[in-house]
């Protein structure tokens, strides 16, 4: 797993990491990383200037420019002249970068005015720089962080920040390169370089979690319980999980069959659907595995549901009777606007940010300005996870690490996807996973399915459900592909 961790831990992990290295060995370490970096994204010998500010932050600019003034023109534009680093403005004019006041005019910049010491939001005269930068689009790289996020909160309020197109970051990721809003300004792409300065030993547990393709213990520890010790299918399939669906409406027939598919396409073992006698006729017709259950007092036992993709006004009435069966719940959409005040079993609430708004009673751009904020008030709300949809959708459960997820492309925000998304999180439940790890594991597949199935161009989400199987084989074989999961090119 790819971990974030809170200002507060980073700096008590580099406090007991500087006790035990020569001083001053964490900054040239960062330094000659970020030199490193710099090199590698703006190849050859075009100038650069460097964004000084007053902290530790400016330091590794410095240092860095110092480094690369020996291969090429590098300026440096200090914020405050009485407050800067001293021995790296040292080495920077002893290699001879040259003094400017803005980077007006230079291709490429590197924004070193503050890193996990910033208070978001910018001061003179970085807020001028950025509206230069703003006007000019030079091609922007983030030391530690872009200046002016909130590093912990992943937010950008107000929008004083500097945008970067690159970040190069040290020790761990912070909160604020892997969650929207803040992540998506901080690189173009899905990730920022993290350079290793020594502190993972230090570190305690993370504040953020992320899945990557080259770990797949999560999906084979949950696949362990599904499949039998030998990695072979069991005969019987209720030992690999039933899980019910009980989505869709007469106005929305297409939700029951994406629901049903996404569940289908996950590793339970069996679907079972219940819905009124036209709707569950057209599942069977498409989905002849399915076994349809029209009477609920018939439905039959499941290990989880899947209830509210697409439901309309039967939302309400499904979710009571799903909850009755005490198994665990993926509850989606519709039956969103019914939860009741507290569940009794585990539970996966899976809203868009304006399901989530409507919710927590608040407007939907405070959501979007602040998903992990409201993502975290509504799991310890509900005492449940949240699985908050988004281009990184996050999965947040009270008193444990929120997951984020970092597979997907532009092209999965189509209609129908959540409705598959539901049924493959149903899939895991159902297979034993818990709520937040089949919601972590759901996103994750999900999104690297919508990669595959659109080759880089428009995908239905039919296709995605189709390409779900073909994602967890790989993913369990590890022939799985960080390239192959991420199709982030665009901000
Ligand atoms: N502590 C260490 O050993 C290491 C620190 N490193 C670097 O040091 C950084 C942290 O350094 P600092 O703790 O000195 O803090 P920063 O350099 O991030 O920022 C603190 C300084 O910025 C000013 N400031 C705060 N908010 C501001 C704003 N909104 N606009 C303008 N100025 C603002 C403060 O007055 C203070 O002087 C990290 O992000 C990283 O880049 C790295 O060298 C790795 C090792």
């Amino acid at each position: 797993m790819l971990q974030a961790h809170t200002v507060a831990d980073v700096r008590a992990a580099e406090a007991a990491l500087m006790s035990q290295v020569p001083p001053g060995s964490l900054m040239r370490w960062a330094a000659a990383g970020l030199a490193a970096y710099v090199r590698e994204v703006a190849p050859g010998s075009g100038p650069v200037v460097f964004l000084v500010g007053t902290g530790d932050n400016g330091g590794d600019a410095l240092f860095a420019a110092a480094e690369l003034a020996r291969e090429r023109f590098v300026a440096v534009a200090i914020a405050d002249p009485s407050r800067v680093h001293v021995e790296g403005s040292y080495a920077a004019q002893a290699a001879g970068c040259r003094l400017v006041d803005s980077p007006r005019g230079f291709g490429v910049v590197v924004d070193g005015v503050v890193g996990i010491g910033g208070a978001p939001g910018l001061r003179p005269p970085a807020d001028a720089w950025r509206a230069t930068i703003e006007a000019e689009r030079p091609f922007v790289i983030a030391v530690d962080v872009p200046s002016g996020v909130d590093v912990d909160g992943a937010t950008v309020a107000g929008g004083s920040f500097i945008p970067a197109d690159a970040t190069c970051t040290f020790g761990t990721y912070k909160n604020a390169l892997l969650v929207d809003p803040a992540a998506g300004w901080a690189v173009r792409g899905a990730l920022p370089r993290l350079i290793d300065i020594g502190l993972t030993p230090y570190l305690p547990a993370p504040s953020i979690e992320a899945l990557q393709a080259a770990d797949n213990r999560l999906l084979l520890s949950v696949l362990g319980s599904t499949l039998d010790q030998r990695g072979e299918a069991p005969t019987q399939k209720y030992t690999r999980g039933v899980v019910g669906v009980a989505a869709g409406s007469t106005a929305y027939a297409g939700a029951a069959l994406l629901c049903v598919r996404g569940a289908q396409s996950g590793p339970a073992g069996m679907v079972r659907f219940l819905g009124e006698q036209d709707l569950a006729a057209r599942v069977v017709d498409r989905c002849p595995e399915v076994v349809a259950h029209t009477d609920p007092a018939e439905r039959g036992r499941v290990q989880a549901w899947v209830v509210g993709s697409g439901g309309g006004d039967e939302a309400a009435a499904r979710l009571a009777v799903a909850l009755e069966d005490e198994v665990p719940v993926v509850v989606d959409a519709d039956a969103l606007q019914h939860v009741p005040d507290r569940f009794d079993v585990p539970v996966l609430l899976t809203p868009h940010a304006g399901e989530l708004a409507r919710m927590l009673d608040v407007e939907r751009s405070a959501v979007e300005a602040d998903p992990l904020g409201h993502a975290t008030r509504a799991a310890e709300r509900w005492e449940a996870t949240v699985l908050l949809k988004g281009a990184r959708t996050l999965v947040v459960a009270p008193g444990e690490p929120a997951r984020v997820n970092l597979t997907g492309s532009p092209w999965l925000a189509t209609a129908g996807a959540g409705d598959v998304l539901a049924g493959v999180a149903g899939s895991f439940l159902a297979a034993g996973a818990d709520p937040r790890d089949a919601g972590a594991l759901a996103a994750f597949v999900h999104g690297a399915a919508a990669v595959v199935a659109s080759g880089g161009g428009p995908v239905t989400a039919s296709r995605v459900a189709d390409a779900v199987p073909g994602v967890i084989a790989a993913w369990r074989n590890g022939t799985l592909d960080e390239s192959q999961v991420r199709d982030w090119r665009d901000r």
